[in-house]
């Protein structure tokens, strides 16, 4: 990579300097509480932060968390990631309560060498995700104005092209930060020749935005083993009913032909388990994948499929994981998670798992992390950069 570092920007000195640091400190959050459930990706950017700090920088931090519309949604603030992140870092994180306007700019004007500020979340503003370049832009200008310098430590959002992970770039010297660089030095072990067998396993929710990675994927890798949200459009695909099962109709002919076009590579679940409602409490059987009742949704994979993955995983080389196999964060659908991510643990495969909640669910189920190679902070952004994409936030960085 012919990009500027992180060290670079340190060793030009940044005593007193304004630093603005996008990181990706999109945590999940308890849905009742609005507790942080994890810290994982809190923690990941403490040493850019740190050496920042320590260098005598005013740093600050923005970030997106969650989904927000484009306007301002409380239970998507950045307040209580704010706390933690002080916290973490051992020094209080002054909280400015918009993105660019009088609470930012105050809040970054009274920075003292050496302290750090942390934007409300970037997607409380329309221009952040804006596909008008113009809209975008404009947002850009103004998140400039809190930095002589910009460094990218968002690994997770490096895949999207949003004003601050891209268009900020280039209107300030810009630098990629420590856990950039660490993520993209593991992962590019991958795109070269990776040790087969090479399974990819994947699940999680956000279906389409992994279905175009699929397409990329399939013909480099040896298994694609399909759990989590991502099964039912698949299941449908093959002629099956899935309930109230998460599903993405558009896909579903998207679906039957990357099974077409690669049979017997990709694996499906042969059994579910299907309940009532999404909820920790709601009744629920295993049922086989050909029998998921109407009026029921799939939240697990089931054990037989859980045995099949791991047999698949058995005589891997390398792994790669990204999404739960179910909702683990309900405890009575969180075996099919478990399961496999024990067999991938053990598998002896050089392991790379992927993704915000992947790693939160390694975490949450009480796993070893030493256990896996490489835990990444970016479920989308870490398949992106193994489909071979150029990622606008690394190319940001190269201009
Ligand atoms: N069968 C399912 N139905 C609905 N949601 C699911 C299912 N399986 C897994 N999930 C959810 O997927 C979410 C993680 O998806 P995703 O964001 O794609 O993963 P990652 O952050 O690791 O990239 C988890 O919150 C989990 O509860
Ligand atoms: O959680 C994230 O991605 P991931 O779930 O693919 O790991 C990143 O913070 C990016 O979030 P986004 O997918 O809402 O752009």
């Amino acid at each position: 990579m012919s990009i500027r570092t992180l060290d670079d920007l340190l060793a030009e000195g940044v005593s007193g300097r304004r630093v603005l640091v996008r990181a990706d400190l999109n945590v999940p959050l308890d849905k009742q509480s609005g507790a942080i459930t994890d810290d994982g990706r809190i923690r990941a950017v403490l040493p850019t932060l740190s050496a920042l700090t320590g260098a005598g920088a005013k740093v600050t931090v923005c970030s997106h968390l969650g989904r927000p519309k484009g306007a301002p949604d409380p239970q998507f603030s950045l307040r209580p990631v704010a706390d933690r992140l002080g916290e973490l870092l051992g020094t209080a994180v002054h909280f400015a309560t918009d993105t660019v306007g009088e609470s930012a700019r105050s809040t970054v004007d009274g920075l003292a060498d050496g302290e750090v500020a942390l934007l409300e979340n970037l997607r409380f503003n329309a221009g952040e995700t804006s596909k008008d370049e113009a809209e975008r832009g404009a947002f850009a200008d103004q998140l400039a104005v809190f930095g002589e310098a910009y460094v990218d430590d968002a690994f997770g959002a490096v895949h999207r092209k949003h004003a601050s992970v891209y268009d900020v770039a280039a209107r300030l010297p810009h630098f990629a930060g420590r856990l950039v660089l660490r993520e993209v030095e593991v992962l590019s072990t991958l795109t070269g020749e990776p040790e087969r067998p090479y399974v990819v396993v994947l699940g999680g929710s956000k279906v389409s935005d992994k279905l175009a990675v699929i397409e990329a994927l399939l013909p480099t890798v040896d298994r694609l083993l399909i759990g989590g949200g991502m099964c039912f459009t698949f299941l449908k695909a093959q002629g099956l009913e899935v309930g109230t099962s998460l599903l993405e109709e558009e896909m579903v002919e998207t679906c039957r032909n990357l099974m077409e076009r690669a049979p017997g590579k990709i694996m499906l679940p042969v059994d579910v388990v299907a309940a009532d409602a999404f909820a920790p409490d709601a009744a629920h059987d295993t049922v086989r994948a050909d029998g998921i009742p109407s009026h029921r949704l799939g939240l697990d994979i089931g054990p037989e499929t859980v045995a099949g993955f791991a047999a698949a995983l058995k005589g891997a080389r390398t792994i790669f994981w990204n999404g739960p196999m179910g909702v683990f964060e309900m405890a009575p659908f969180a075996h099919g998670t478990r399961g496999v991510a024990e067999a991938i643990a053990g598998s002896g495969a050089f392991t790379v798992v992927g993704g915000g909640d992947s790693a939160a669910a390694v975490r949450a189920l009480g796993l070893d992390e030493s256990s896996f190679g490489h835990i990444s902070t970016g479920g989308g952004a870490s398949l992106e950069y193994l489909e071979g994409k150029t990622l606008p936030g690394i190319a940001a960085l190269e201009n």
